[in-house]
């Protein structure tokens, strides 16, 4: 059953009245600019298509809301129009065209146009007596506005006297307050901390704010405003084009924007409009297009006004950055790193020039915050390269079907426990080495220099490995053959070879390098080695409790509980055990390393720098075996250095020792210290 004209109009009538009122009244719309646009184009066709239905009193014959009954109602000198709107280069054609038929102008002159940024945020009516800002105005209905004078004080951009010597007996003067995307960003975490309900866009930012009934609440806003044409001009002479209105402007005070251009016909719009779309992002205040006014008043005279917007300007939109959809489903994506990240599936919307589908929802924190159920409306925003977001959403359009989005307690890649630290946002998969979605990322680690040391393994290597299904977990590159590895990009006969030397040689290494090549969160190379030294054997440590774990130097309770539940998931088990079971191996030596009674170490308090060339360990491995045993190590010498373990070739940091009477050793006392200790030098 299809709708008669008469009954289409009348409903797109009132769903546009009711969208009026959200927005211009209550400063909370209900559906993004672009679905508002859609109906009005919609209503202007049905009209143009039976104009015996066209009425007075239709949206399409007004200008903006109604002025809002708690401030009083000014009328203004002059009526404050709305603009014609151009979507496409096709109808910036067509409005060139037009003007230049109307004008009767030869195809060969070319119409020269103010090219101006369309400040996205709200129209003020600034009326001047003798110099004096007496009255501002909102546009309302651009017949009658609301009197914000209280409000308008406050923002500095707005002289409160007109400077220069010619000052009109009286003057009003038009322009945009807006809100600039700083402040906006800014006022909306500051809302979001005190559970206050952020605005959806720095235009409702700006409306809401200029329509404070207490000033003191606007002037802490930090608004903005850029004046761009005039209302009224008695005593003066108005200027005879619209550069140089802006140029008087200007002299008066007032902030004009200084993006505005002289361009001359179709092509200098069509290259203002490139230029401006590619520096809408970096600009500080939002543009939702830009308007294009004949220059010369003589010409804007001669074209005059239709119902509601003037012949010579037009407002070219761009894409929208906001648009209304529903979310589908939520899916939870596992990162590189583990991180669990709630990702809306959306009905496919367009935005930002693009077709959008996904949007990421950060965290559960974000989720709370928002208020989000599968199934709800939601206004999605991409702005620039920025990944969509939801900014909001529409709690009046919930279904009764919505159903509240909680976090998986099993990674969605491989099913191990997903854990959450209070007080963090975010979650992470406890798989780590093998979970395929962190694979590539934890084999990168387990080769790495500090981890087990496989010379040759680089990135590419590694993608190359685990893209071809070769490699899936860190067990698998100690089965790889040469014939495979001759089958990869820039892999010949020797550097493969070369490849599955360095991968044996790796097999013998340390307890502590072994624990840190694990990749567990938050367990450095540092406290790889604390543990390793604290147990001695891996056995204890894949069955330690939190508590014990926390009794290792330098491990609080979170790295403790990251330890455990490591080895809590049996996937992980079980490539620690094939790891094993390929050949990796190192000596184990006893829980030795305890805290003595007192809970000190050999060289606890002692501070120790190394300096030459030692000959049975590697300086790195010297500095990690001096912080087993306690002490701290210091990168240069000071009066608060203990002793100097000093090497052949041992330069500058021996002679300062040597002059601030730091005591010198050299590597036969750091070797017994060592063994007295029970620890042997390690490295190759
Ligand atoms: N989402 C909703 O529910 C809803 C409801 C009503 C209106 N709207 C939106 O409001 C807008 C319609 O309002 P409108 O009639 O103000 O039209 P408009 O915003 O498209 O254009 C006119 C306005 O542009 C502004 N402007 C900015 N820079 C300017 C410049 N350099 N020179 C001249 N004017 C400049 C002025 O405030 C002027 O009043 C549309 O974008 C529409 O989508 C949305
Ligand atoms: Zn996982």
């Amino acid at each position: 059953m299809s709708l008669t004209p008469s009954d289409a109009i009348e409903s797109l009538r009132q769903q546009i009245r009711e969208h009026d009122y959200h927005y211009y009244v209550e400063d909370d719309p209900r559906i993004p600019d672009q679905d508002y646009d859609a109906l009005m184009l919609q209503l202007k066709k049905l009209e143009q298509e039976h104009p015996e239905l066209l009425t007075t009193d239709s949206p399409t014959q007004r200008v903006g809301g109604v002025p809002l009954s708690s401030f009083s109602t000014v009328q203004h000198v002059a009526p404050m129009l709305s603009l014609d709107n151009a979507f496409s280069e096709q109808d910036m054609q067509d409005f060139v065209r037009r003007i230049r038929e109307r004008l009767k102008l030869p195809a060969t002159s070319a119409v020269e146009f103010a090219a101006e940024p369309k400040l996205d945020g709200i129209a003020v009516s600034l009326l001047y007596e003798k110099g004096s800002l007496i009255r501002a105005a909102t546009r309302g209905d651009g017949e009658f506005g609301e009197d914000i004078t209280a409000n308008v004080r406050t923002i500095t951009a707005v002289p409160l006297r007109l400077l220069g010597g010619s000052v009109p007996l009286r003057l009003e003067v038009r322009g945009e307050v807006v809100m600039s995307k700083a402040t906006f960003e800014a006022f909306n975490r500051r809302a979001v901390t005190k559970n206050e309900k952020p605005f959806v866009n720095p235009r409702n930012a700006a409306a809401g704010s200029l329509r404070q009934l207490d000033s003191r609440v606007t002037a802490k806003r930090s608004l903005d405003c850029y004046c761009y044409a005039l209302g009224l001009l008695e005593g003066g002479e108005w200027p005879e084009d619209q550069m140089a209105l802006l140029e008087r402007l200007r002299q008066w005070g007032f902030k004009v924007n200084p993006e505005i251009k002289l361009v001359s016909g179709i092509d200098g719009c069509s290259a203002y409009y490139s230029q401006m779309m590619a520096r809408r992002d970096q600009l500080k205040y939002e543009i939702d297009g830009l308007v294009f006014k004949v220059n010369r008043r003589d010409w804007q005279s001669e074209l005059g006004y239709v119902s509601r917007a003037p012949r010579w300007a037009i407002a070219h939109k761009f894409p929208a950055q906001e648009a209304m959809t529903t979310v589908e489903s939520v899916e939870f994506q596992v990162g590189r790193t583990g991180a669990i990240t709630p990702v809306a599936k959306l009905k496919p919307v367009f935005v930002g020039g693009v077709t959008v589908s996904n949007a990421t929802l950060h965290n559960m924190d974000e989720i709370d915050r928002l208020g989000i159920q599968v199934g709800d409306f939601v206004f999605i925003r991409r702005a620039g390269d920025v990944i969509p977001q939801v900014v909001r959403v529409v709690l009046e359009k919930r279904p009764d079907a919505a159903r509240p989005i909680s976090m998986p307690t099993h990674c969605p890649a491989c099913g191990s426990d997903v854990e959450r630290e209070e007080q963090q946002a975010v979650a992470r998969c406890s798989g780590g080495l093998s979970c395929p979605a962190q694979r590539k990322e934890a084999l990168k680690h387990f080769v790495s220099r500090r981890a087990m040391d496989i010379d040759g393994l680089g990135d590419k290597l590694i993608d190359q490995l685990v893209d071809t299904n070769l490699v899936q977990s860190p067990a698998d590159l100690y089965m790889l053959q040469l014939s495979s590895l001759l089958g990869l990009e820039r892999m010949g006969e020797k550097s493969s070879a070369k490849l599955l030397k360095a991968i044996d040689k790796s097999k013998s290494t340390t307890l502590a390098k072994f624990i840190y090549a694990l990749g567990i969160r938050e367990v450095g190379e540092s406290t790889a080695k604390a543990v390793a030294s604290f147990f001695g054997n891996l056995q204890s440590i894949k069955e330690a409790e939190i508590e014990r774990l926390q009794e290792v130097p330098d491990v609080g309770t979170v790295v403790a509980k990251h330890i455990h539940v490591f080895f809590r998931q049996p996937d992980n088990l079980d490539v620690v055990n094939r790891l094993i079971e390929v050949g990796v191996h190192w000596t184990e030596g006893q829980p030795s390393r305890t805290k003595d009674a007192s809970g000190s170490l050999p060289l606890t308090g002692q501070t120790v720098v190394v300096t030459g060339t030692l000959e049975s360990v590697s300086r790195d491995d010297a500095k990690a075996l001096l912080e087993q045993l306690g002490a701290k190590v210091a990168g240069s010498v000071s009066a608060k250095t203990s002793w100097v373990l000093a090497g052949p070739g041992a330069g500058s940091k021996l002679s300062k020792a040597e002059a601030l009477g730091v005591e010198v050793r050299d590597e036969k006392y750091f070797l017994s210290l060592l063994e007295s200790n029970g620890l042997q030098p390690t490295g190759d």
